[in-house]
Formats: structure tokens, sequence, C-alpha cells
């Protein structure tokens, strides 16, 4: 049992952007009741989110693809990376690489990604944008595992927030991410502490 008074759940953030999820996580995590501890922070290239690891005083590696000979190498060295922080968790939050068969082989069932949208609906980069163009009244956010596929894995939570009639996708997207900021750390909470069930596609923490 992980408790205030037990050991604390390694996790390793993956992002790639401003880093606001990275911020909400680590918050949470900074808190003297927190199940989890955030032992790294991992990037795919130089972004905002780097800085936010930085002054939290964690270890901040960056993987980038283009100083890879190819995608295969890269993952590899991913999983290098990683594991060498030894995590029981990865979060990969507003982390914009799909992760390859060789890290996804080492950490099955213990990625979990936060989306921008309600899964299965809207998968992929442009979320946001893809839901809005669309026309629904209604989108929000998805706490999935990863799997092999896009965006595909077994869904763990969702969140829902209105589309208004004169939202940008900037807008929209900060509504979302207001949400995403307490639901991916609430689920972090939970899957460090009770873990995941899974049957197929449906996932379930106990
Ligand atoms: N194997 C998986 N990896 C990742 C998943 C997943 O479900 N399975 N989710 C993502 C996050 N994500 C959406 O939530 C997502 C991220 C990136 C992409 C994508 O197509 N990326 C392109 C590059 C885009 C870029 O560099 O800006 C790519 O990897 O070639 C789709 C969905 C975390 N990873
Ligand atoms: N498909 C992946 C994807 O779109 N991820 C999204 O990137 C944003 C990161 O925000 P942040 O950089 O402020 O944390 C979040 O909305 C996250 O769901």
């Amino acid at each position: 049992m992980n408790s205030p008074s037990g050991p604390r759940v390694p996790i390793v953030v993956m992002a790639s952007g401003a880093g606001s999820l990275l911020a909400a996580i680590l918050e949470r995590g900074a808190a003297p009741s927190s199940p989890f501890e955030v032992v790294a922070v991992v990037v795919d290239r130089s972004c905002a989110a780097e800085q936010i690891g930085r002054d939290a005083g964690i270890p901040v590696v960056s993987c980038k693809l283009a100083d890879h000979p190819d995608r295969e190498a890269w993952d590899r060295r991913l999983l290098a990376e990683v594991s060498g922080f030894a995590p029981q968790w990865v979060v990969t939050a507003g982390f914009m690489k799909i992760l390859g068969p060789a890290f996804l082989a080492a950490y099955s069932g213990r990625v979990v990604n936060s989306h921008p949208a309600l899964l299965p609906a809207f998968p992929g980069v442009h979320g946001v944008a893809d839901a809005l163009a669309y026309g629904v009244k209604v989108t929000g956010t998805t706490v999935h595992l990863v799997d092999g596929g896009v965006d595909t894995g077994p869904i763990l939570a969702q969140g829902t927030v209105p589309v208004l009639p004169d939202d940008t996708v900037e807008s929209l997207h900060e509504r979302i991410k207001s949400t995403e900021r307490d639901l991916l750390p609430d689920v972090v909470e939970a899957v460090v502490t009770r873990g995941v069930v899974t049957d197929g596609r449906k996932a379930h923490i106990p």
C-alpha cells in the first residue's frame, strides 16, 4: 500500500509543449500526502516543459527523434532513458510522439495518456481542431492506457467540456486543458494506488 507514510510510487512524465499538465502533476506529486513522485521528465523537443521540470528540481532528459538514425533507434533510446529512472508508471502529458514497440513491450499496461477529445472520436494530433470543425456541442478529455495504436488503448476516465458558439481552437483547448489538469492527476493517483484491471477493451481502477 502506497500511503503518505509509505514509499511513493516513482513515475516518469513525458511532454512536448507548454507543460501545463506536467505542472499539474508535479504540483499533485509534491503534496505531502501524494502516493507518487515524479522522478524524471522526458521531452522529445525543445519546449517549455523542460524548464518546468528543471524548476521543480527534477532530472529532465531530452530524446529527439532527429538525433537518431531511425525511429527504432529513438524508441530503444527512449526506453533506455526512461528505464534508467525505474518508474512504475509513465505518463504522457502532451507528449506528441507515437511510442514504439520496444518501449511499449517494456511498459505495457503502465503508460497513461491524456488526450484532448472524447475518444474514440477525434484521435491524433489535432483532436481539438477536428472536434471543433465537426461541429460537436460537447467534447472533453480522455485518460487512457497507451497501446500500439494511436489513442486506441483502454479508457480509464473521461471528462466532458462544452463547445461554445464563439470558440476558437485555442479557447476550446484551454477549457479542455483546465479539465485535464484535474482529471489526469486524479487518475495518476488512482492507478499508482490501486492499479488497473483490464478485460479486453474495458479497463477499471478497482
Ligand atoms: N503508441 C502510442 N503512443 C502514443 C499514444 C498512443 O495512444 N499510442 N498517445 C500519444 C499522445 N497522442 C495523443 O493523445 C498523440 C501524440 C502524437 C501523435 C502523432 O501522430 N505524432 C507524430 C508526430 C507529430 C509531431 O511530432 O508533432 C509521430 O509520432 O510521428 C498522435 C497522438 C502519446 N504517444
Ligand atoms: N494527442 C496528444 C495531445 O494532443 N495532447 C494534448 O496536448 C496538450 C498538452 O498541454 P500542455 O503542454 O499545456 O501540458 C493537452 O491538451 C494534451 O491532451
